[in-house]
């Protein structure tokens, strides 16, 4: 009943891997059946994580391999478009391992559950293939869902990333020299968040990204054309009762600062502030893109699917 659950993680050298090693070396149940890396193959993960204590090192297996190590879910922590050759091993070797893409590949594909536990969670038991959503899909879905039933017309989502958000190989969006001073616009129509939020909440969204300096948080801020005139006290009152029970989501009075959500696993959404005839609303909301936008998410997920409490090994 209480064995331990092993976890595989493929790409373990990414920002978001490294997160998750964290986070499963402090979790009461899971642990790590393998990581993998091809640069630091043969490398203890201890000594880049130091999170980790034990002699587990990085390994570099072919697809074909990893139905074979043994574990009981893997997680796919590559850059987009590389999970299907993984998916492909585990389907050619009849494997009924677990597996939880952190990619968009997913995000679009029926036979996978869509895992935003907030929003989501009700479809959640037995499923066998999960599709993570992204940070900036995370924050603006939880920032819009209160209001969705009284949305007027397309939603405007300004977003600001620290360049965490853009992995580890290198392009201009985690480039220090060219952020420094600066802010990175791209992407300003036709951004697979845009378009994946909008498809999940049956609503159109119209997002902005850019990149900024900083290394790890977002901030989203939402512009909500709205049905009917709303005070200001209605509208947090809706943010507050739809996530009354949720500790992962912050109902907060001022914008929430993206300085202050570095390292937590919450999403903060605040500053709620209305038009004078109150049917135009804007809200922020931030999050830590590698944790709540990616690893955190993934643990509720992986958590949900094993039997556990869904805030097992996540610190509040
Ligand atoms: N960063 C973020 O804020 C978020 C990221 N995500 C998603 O999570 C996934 C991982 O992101 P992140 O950790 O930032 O990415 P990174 O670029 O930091 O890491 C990618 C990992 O994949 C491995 N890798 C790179 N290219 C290949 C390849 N061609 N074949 C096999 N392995 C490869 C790398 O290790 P090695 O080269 O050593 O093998 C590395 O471990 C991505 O799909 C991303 O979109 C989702 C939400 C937020
Ligand atoms: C700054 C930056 O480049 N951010 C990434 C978002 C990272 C993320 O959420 O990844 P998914 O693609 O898995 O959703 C981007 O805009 O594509």
């Amino acid at each position: 009943m209480n064995d331990p659950v092993s976890l595989g993680i493929v790409g373990a050298r990414g920002h978001v891997g490294a997160e998750l090693i964290r986070l499963v070396a402090a979790h009461p149940r899971f642990e790590l059946a393998f990581v993998s890396s091809r640069a630091l193959d043969g490398q203890r993960v201890a000594d880049h994580n130091p999170d980790y204590r034990g002699e587990l090192r990085y390994t570099s297996p072919g697809y074909d391999e990893l139905p074979r190590l043994g574990a009981d879910a893997v997680v796919l922590a590559l850059p987009n478009g590389k999970a299907a050759r993984c998916v492909e091993a585990f389907d050619n070797a009849g494997s009924d391992a677990l597996l939880i893409d952190l990619s968009a590949d997913y995000r679009f594909d029926p036979g996978w559950y869509y895992g935003l536990p907030e929003l989501t969670r009700e479809a959640h038991p037995g499923q066998r293939r999960i599709s993570n959503p992204g940070c900036y899909a995370t924050a603006m879905q939880l920032a819009l869902a209160p209001m969705l039933d009284v949305l007027d017309g397309p939603v405007q989502c300004f977003g600001v990333s620290g360049h965490s958000g853009a992995g580890t190989t290198p392009s201009d969006r985690n480039d220090p020299d060219k952020l420094r001073d600066n802010l990175m616009p791209y992407a300003l129509t036709g951004h697979v968040h845009e378009r994946e939020v909008s498809a999940r909440l049956g609503h159109p969204v119209e997002f902005m990204p850019h990149v900024a300096p900083h290394f790890r948080g977002i901030t989203v801020t939402a512009n909500l054309h709205l049905s009917r005139p709303f005070t200001r006290d209605a509208v947090v009152e809706r943010y507050r009762q739809r996530y009354a029970d949720e500790p992962l989501v912050q109902v907060v009075d001022e914008a929430p600062w993206v300085s202050a959500i570095a390292g937590r696993h919450h999403v903060e959404i605040g500053g709620f502030t209305l038009s004078a005839d109150g049917r135009r609303l804007v809200v922020v909301a931030t999050e830590d893109n590698l944790l709540k936008g990616a690893a955190t998410q993934a643990l509720q997920n992986l958590n949900l699917a094993f039997g556990l409490p869904e805030l097992t090994g996540i610190p509040l």
